[in-house]
């Protein structure tokens, strides 16, 4: 299959379409991560349909003194990468093409939630993101957009502006692809030192500390819903023998203060050391929390959370999360 290179809006239009067409929208200087998203968008498709990839560094969405100039663009091997993955089309176009009047004056805003952890960090980022998105979904009007989980904020700001301005599209999400010691790929990874790189390890080790305490957590909690009444606890323990009973006693009476507290410790603890090495980790934020609106989830909360983390390493700024489901059997007795 040869991958089809268009740089304008009319060299889309005049595109036959065939059959369901998916998108995968990225900004260039792909990777594995990328080429994933292609491969679903291409099962997704089917072989009837089509695939088609967008690379576009869009300067709304970089704030004043980020990484705009030095991003990446390597458009050569993102077309390789693309057509081995399986895209029929890349669409690259200018600046020029995407926003032809210049910076354009009416534009989406992200309302409440882009306002936090990265909206935070980054003001006006998530604005910028969802007018190249509405416009990247016009110009390309797509049946499925695929987007990746390592950019969970976005991924859950994209499904809400489909859902409160209706854009007739269906949103896919992509499970976070990582380097073999856990490191989560992305186009950024590629301006670290290998002494940065060692330290930026510290983002998925955090969270998958954070996860493992959660899953130690839950283990336990449905170890004590297993006996549903004080005093049938007693019962049930003494007739597992006294041992036994003290440790399962122990590890049910640990597990009550637990929950997201702990949990965000686990993760904080390893963040805390790597502030320590050299090169330092500096810690932007470590938040647990409801993917439907990004605010921190309380002690009862059930249902999937997202733990998220953002960090500084030299000049270079990585994101990294991973989904947890709490009380997915049930809430302790
Ligand atoms: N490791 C990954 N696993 C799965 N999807 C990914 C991964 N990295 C990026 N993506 C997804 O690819 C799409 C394009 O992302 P983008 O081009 O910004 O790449 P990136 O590697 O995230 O770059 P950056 O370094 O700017 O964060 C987004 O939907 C993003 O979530
Ligand atoms: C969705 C996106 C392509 C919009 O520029 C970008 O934010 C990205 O690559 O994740
Ligand atoms: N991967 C998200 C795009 C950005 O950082 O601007």
């Amino acid at each position: 299959m040869t991958t089809v290179l268009l740089s304008t809006a009319g060299e889309l239009h005049a595109r036959v379409r065939h059959g369901r067409r998916a998108v995968v929208m990225t900004m260039g200087a792909l990777h594995e991560g990328h080429a994933t998203l292609i491969r679903s968008a291409r099962q997704i498709a089917g072989p009837d349909g089509e695939v088609v990839v967008t690379v576009f560094v869009n300067p709304l969405q970089f704030g004043a003194g980020e990484d705009l100039d030095r991003y990446p663009r390597t458009l050569e091997a993102d077309l390789k990468l693309a057509e081995q993955a399986g895209a029929d089309a890349v669409f690259a176009p200018s600046a020029a093409e995407v926003y032809p009047g210049g910076e354009p004056q009416v534009r989406i805003s992200a309302g409440p939630m882009g306002e936090r952890l990265e909206g935070a960090s980054r003001p006006g980022h998530f604005d910028g993101m969802l007018t190249v998105v509405a416009k990247l979904l016009h110009l390309t009007r797509p049946d499925v957009a695929l987007f990746g989980q390592k950019d969970a904020q976005q991924l859950a700001l994209i499904r809400r502006m489909v859902r409160d301005v209706n854009f007739s599209v269906e949103i896919v999400a992509v499970p976070t692809v990582r380097e073999e010691d856990g490191l989560a790929l992305s186009s950024r990874n590629r301006y670290l030192s290998p002494d940065e790189r060692r330290t930026a390890l510290a983002l998925s080790r955090a969270l998958f500390a954070g996860r493992d305490r959660h899953a130690a957590q839950e283990a336990l909690r449905a170890r004590a819903r297993e006996v549903p009444s004080t005093q049938a606890r007693a019962e049930a323990l003494s007739a597992i023998g006294e041992s036994r009973a003290a440790a399962d006693a122990h590890a049910v009476a640990t597990v009550a203060p637990g929950g997201p507290a702990t949990v965000r410790a686990a993760a904080g603890q390893v963040l805390d050391e790597a502030a320590h090495l050299d090169p330092p980790l500096q810690l932007d934020y470590l938040a647990l929390v409801d993917p439907a609106d990004f605010t921190e989830i309380g002690a009862d909360f059930t249902g999937e959370a997202v733990l998220a983390v953002a960090a500084r390493v030299g000049t270079t700024r990585l994101i990294d999360n991973l989904p947890l489901t709490f009380g997915s059997l049930g809430a302790a007795s």
